[in-house]
C-alpha cells in the first residue's frame, strides 16, 4: 500500500496522470510518494508536500533508468522504501509527462528537470533581445511538448516598446503568448496569475543576464535567489523555498530552476531540426527506447513509417549542426565512433553471410 495525501503533495504538482501509474503494482507498506526537489552526486532531496527527505535511488533502479538512457531529474515523482536504519531508498521513477534536456560531452541527452507544465521564455528588451535566439529557446519548449510564453523583461528600460513587442509577435505562433514586464516589480506578479495556479510546475529559460532570477525572486516574493553580480546565500525567504531548486510561490504554483537549466543553451538548431521534421519526433515516441536514434535500433517506429530519403536527410541535417556545435576533439570522437560502428555492422554481415 502507498500512503499519501493527494492535496498535500498537488501543492506541489501532484496530478492524477502520476496517481493512476500507482495501481499497476503493489508495493511494501512503507513505500511512499514523493518529488524529487534536489539532484546531488551522492543523494536526492525528496519532498512530501510538508517536509524535505534525504534518499538514494536503490541500485536497482538506476541500472533500470540506465537501461532506458535516462536518469532521475529535479521535478519526477518518485516511490521510495524506508529500509533499515531508517534510511530512504528510491526504488521506483513514475513516467514522466515530459522533461527538458541537454546534451552532455558524450552527446548523450540528459534530462535537467522532468513533469513541467510552463516554460518562461525569459528575453530581455535591453541588449539581450535577439529574435532567432528566442525562436531556439521556443523550440526547445515546444520539442519538449512544454507550453512556452514568451516574457520580455527589462520594459522599464525599453525604447522601442511596441515595436519590439509587435516584431517579437510575428515571430511566434499566434496561440503562444507575449508579455512585456518589469521583472522588478511587484505587478509582474498579476500579469503572470494564469500560470501561477496551484500546483503549476514553471521553468524558465534565456541567456544570462535576461532577467531570469530577478523574475524568480519577484514570483516567489523572496529573494532567494542570486541576481546580478550579488552572490550571497544568506538563506532569506526560507518559508517559501523547498529546495534549492524547487521553489514555491506563493499562490502555489512550483519554480524549478537548476544549474542545468540556467545554463541551458539554444544551441539547439539541433531542436529547430527537430521542430521541422515534426512527423519523425511525434513518432519517435512510439520508439521502444526513449532515446532511440532511429538507426539500428530495435523496435523504431520512425524506420518503419518515414520514407528512407527522408530519414537520411534528417540524419544528415542533424550531423551537421551537431558538428557545427561540436570542439575539434569532439568531433573526432564522434568521428571513430562512426567508423566502429559501422566496421561493427559490416562485420555482422560477413558473419550472416557466413551462416546463411
Ligand atoms: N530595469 C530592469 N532591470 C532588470 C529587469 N529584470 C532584470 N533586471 C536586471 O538585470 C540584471 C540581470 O538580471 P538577472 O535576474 O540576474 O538575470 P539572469 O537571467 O538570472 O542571469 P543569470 O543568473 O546569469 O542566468 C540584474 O541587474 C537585474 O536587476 C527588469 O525587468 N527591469
Ligand atoms: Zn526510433
Amino acid at each position: 500500500m502507498i500512503h499519501f495525501d493527494f492535496a498535500r503533495l498537488a501543492s506541489i504538482g501532484l496530478t492524477q496522470t502520476f496517481v493512476q501509474q500507482l495501481y499497476t503494482q503493489t508495493y511494501p507498506d512503507n513505500t511512499q510518494l514523493y518529488r524529487v526537489v534536489d539532484v546531488q552526486r551522492e543523494h536526492l532531496m525528496l519532498h512530501d508536500g510538508c517536509d524535505s527527505h534525504f534518499a538514494r535511488p536503490h541500485p536497482s533502479l538506476i541500472r533500470s533508468l540506465l537501461d532506458e538512457f535516462t536518469v532521475l531529474a529535479v521535478g519526477d515523482w518518485v516511490l521510495a522504501e524506508r529500509r533499515d536504519h531508517q534510511e530512504l531508498w528510491v526504488t521506483r521513477r513514475l513516467d514522466p509527462i515530459n522533461h527538458l534536456s541537454r546534451r552532455n560531452a558524450d552527446g548523450i541527452s540528459q534530462a535537467v528537470a522532468s513533469n513541467i507544465d510552463t516554460a518562461l521564455i525569459v528575453m530581455g528588451l535591453d541588449l539581450d533581445y535577439n529574435l532567432r535566439r528566442l525562436e531556439r529557446f521556443l523550440a526547445i519548449a515546444i520539442t519538449a511538448r512544454i507550453n512556452p510564453v514568451v516574457v520580455l523583461t527589462k520594459a522599464d528600460l525599453a525604447t522601442n516598446l511596441a515595436s519590439q513587442v509587435e516584431a517579437v509577435r510575428q515571430r511566434v505562433p499566434p496561440h503562444i503568448e507575449v508579455l512585456a514586464i518589469n521583472g522588478l516589480s511587484t505587478t509582474t506578479r498579476q500579469q503572470l496569475v494564469p500560470w501561477l495556479t496551484p500546483g503549476q510546475t514553471l521553468v524558465l529559460i534565456g541567456s544570462s543576464g535576461a532577467g531570469k532570477s530577478t523574475l524568480t525572486n519577484t514570483l516567489t516574493e523572496s529573494n532567494q535567489q542570486n541576481t546580478g553580480s550579488v552572490r550571497e546565500d544568506d538563506g532569506r525567504g526560507r518559508h517559501t523555498t523547498t529546495s534549492r531548486s524547487l521553489h514555491r510561490c506563493p499562490g502555489g504554483a512550483c519554480i524549478i530552476d537548476t544549474p542545468g537549466i540556467r545554463t541551458l543553451r539554444p544551441d539547439a538548431d539541433e531542436a529547430t531540426v527537430g521542430a521541422s521534421f515534426e512527423d519523425i519526433t511525434s513518432l519517435a515516441e512510439q520508439c521502444r527506447f526513449k532515446d532511440c536514434k532511429h538507426l539500428e535500433e530495435p523496435g523504431c517506429a520512425v524506420r518503419d513509417a518515414i520514407p528512407p530519403d527522408r530519414l537520411r536527410n534528417y540524419h544528415k541535417l542533424l550531423r551537421e549542426v551537431r558538428r557545427d556545435q561540436m570542439t575539434a576533439l569532439e568531433y573526432k570522437e564522434q568521428v571513430a565512433k562512426w567508423k566502429a560502428r559501422s566496421r561493427a555492422s559490416r562485420a555482422t554481415i560477413r558473419a550472416k553471410g557466413r551462416i546463411v
